[in-house]
């Protein structure tokens, strides 16, 4: 067995043209600073299902991609065979409601507006980093498997993650034993409630986090209890993956699809965000200074480093990732271009994990050819995320800060995430704040193949025959092991 078998077997396969479109027409919904998801149909973005022909309508008649809403969300699994999430609960005891939750959304009391915040969340000690790990490889939207074989998705997620975990634990260990992720969120969300506030929109701001503790279930079971009547669905992200955004909406779609209450929430998901000038204006700020901490400001190379994705996530799931980065840049270094700063810059993408190929150039490889080229003076620019985490803590101020030096540049400095910064979380308030009026109720979808329990014996028994060839064999083992670790 060749040693790119593994990587074969972890590449998502090939979709059908139509699901390469995510984008569909909807100008009522068309806001001009961020991009909405219309929650009430079943179009979707890069998912492996025969569309059906509303989709394909939508599909066809999306005419401008850029400047269009994304098309609603789909379920490929149904929820009733397994976990919809599939996580594991680690060290913790299991949460119970207590206190009854009504079966609709109140129609006749008051407005009661919530907030989700979506983040990925991180593990809090030493100890969750293997769970943690697990929840996120047994992610059909991180690992994506073809149909035929996702019924090994769970298995390969506990051996990655068992052979992965060693290395991450040497990470988070070095930014102080776990990740700030839950804190810094949370402040984020106390600091956008108070935020509303001042703009006379009450509201309750709640996180949930695709990976770790406050999970999607917790937030939602908390929105049920508080009896919000609207909610607004804010990704910490702002570009969209299907990684990330993709893989969160999807896990919520699948709690509301069969609660009645949820299923007739009005809902406005904010798809992606990193057009909004408040955005673009508090990333401009913070460059420009940390750009004045060196001697020679003007000299200064502006790195932007983005978490990467595999290419095949763009490249044949429509994830509009790259593009959605690339425009990012080009606005941040408009917004500064306008405010008399020209330095040179550079995108790059870091923190690829596996074997497939992920989106290039690779911010350790563009370090390396800065240095060999001369560049001095350095600004590293974390543009995927907004706040620290070890990828910020760990990768860019220890591994890549080691590296540029190394490479021969002399004079080194990071950009800090933006965290509670004020004219940002002012910024997520509008977002919310524009969002509100195109609240709308999320529709169910219909059954999926996966519902019919004679395919769905058929390609389990097809699939162990293959994976019991492929898993098997000792050069199947060793590739794991050489691209994993
Ligand atoms: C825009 C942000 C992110 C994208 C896109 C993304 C895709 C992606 N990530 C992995 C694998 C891992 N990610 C890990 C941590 C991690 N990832 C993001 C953000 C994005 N990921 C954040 C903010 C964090 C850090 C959380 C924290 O605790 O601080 C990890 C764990 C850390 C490690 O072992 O390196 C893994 C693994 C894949 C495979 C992927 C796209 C398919
Ligand atoms: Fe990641």
């Amino acid at each position: 067995m060749e040693a790119g078998t593994i990587s074969r077997l972890l590449q998502p396969m090939k979709f059908q043209s139509s699901n390469l479109s995510n984008f569909s027409s909807n100008s009522s919904m068309f806001c001009p600073q961020t991009r909405l998801m219309p929650a009430c149909h079943v179009s979707h973005g890069g998912r492996e299902t025969n569309p059906t022909e509303q989709e394909l309508s939508l599909v066809l008649s999306s005419e401008n991609k850029k400047s269009s809403v994304f098309g609603g969300l789909s379920l490929h699994r149904p929820v009733h065979k397994r976990d919809p999430v599939g996580k594991t609960f680690c060290s913790v005891a299991p949460y119970t409601y207590p206190g009854s939750i009504a079966d609709s959304p109140s129609q006749t009391t008051e407005e009661k507006i919530g907030v989700l915040l979506l983040n990925l969340g991180g593990p809090d000690t030493l100890h969750d980093v293997q769970p943690f790990l697990f929840n996120l490889f047994a992610d059909p939207d991180i690992i994506r498997l073809p149909r035929l074989f996702r019924f090994l998705q769970r298995p390969l997620a506990q051996l990655i993650s068992v052979l992965r975990a060693p290395k991450s634990k040497e990470g988070y260990a070095a930014i102080g034993g776990g990740s700030p992720l839950r804190k810094i969120t949370d402040e984020q969300a106390s600091a956008l409630k108070m935020a509303l506030e001042t703009k006379e929109v009450p509201a309750n701001v709640y996180v949930a986090m695709r990976y770790w503790h406050p999970f999607t279930e917790e937030a939602v079971h908390q929105i049920k209890r508080d009896g919000i009547t609207k909610l607004v669905v804010l990704p910490l992200y702002p570009q969209y993956s299907i990684s990330t955004t993709g893989s969160s909406v999807r896990a919520l779609q699948n709690m509301f699809k069969d609660d009645s209450y949820l299923s007739r929430l009005p809902v406005a998901i904010i798809e992606s965000w990193y057009q909004r000038q408040g955005y673009i204006k508090s990333m401009a700020d913070l460059i420009e200074k940390e750009l004045h901490n060196f001697s020679n400001p003007e000299e200064v190379m502006i790195f932007f480093s983005a978490h990467g994705v595999p290419v095949s996530y763009v490249e044949d799931a429509g994830d509009p990732y790259r593009d959605q980065m690339e425009e990012c840049i080009s606005l941040i270094m408009n917004e500064l271009k306008a405010r008399g700063t020209d330095n040179d810059h550079t995108l790059a993408y870091q923190s690829r994990v596996g074997p497939v190929q992920w989106l290039k150039p690779y911010t350790d490889e563009v370090l390396v050819e800065l240095g060999k080229k001369g560049v001095k003076s350095l600004l590293a620019v974390p543009v995927s995320f907004v706040s620290e985490h070890i990828e910020t803590l760990e990768e860019i101020d220890m591994e890549y800060k080691e590296l540029a030096l190394e490479s021969g540049i002399e004079n080194w400095g990071r950009v800090p995430a933006l965290n509670c910064t004020s004219s940002f979380i002012t910024d997520l308030a509008d977002a919310v704040i524009e969002a509100l009026p195109s609240a709308m109720a999320m529709s169910t979808s219909t059954s999926t193949e996966e519902d019919d329990p004679m395919q769905y014996f058929i390609k389990m028994l097809f699939g162990s025959l293959l994976a019991f060839v492929f898993l098997f064999s000792p050069k199947m083992v060793s590739a794991f092991r050489k691209n994993i670790l």
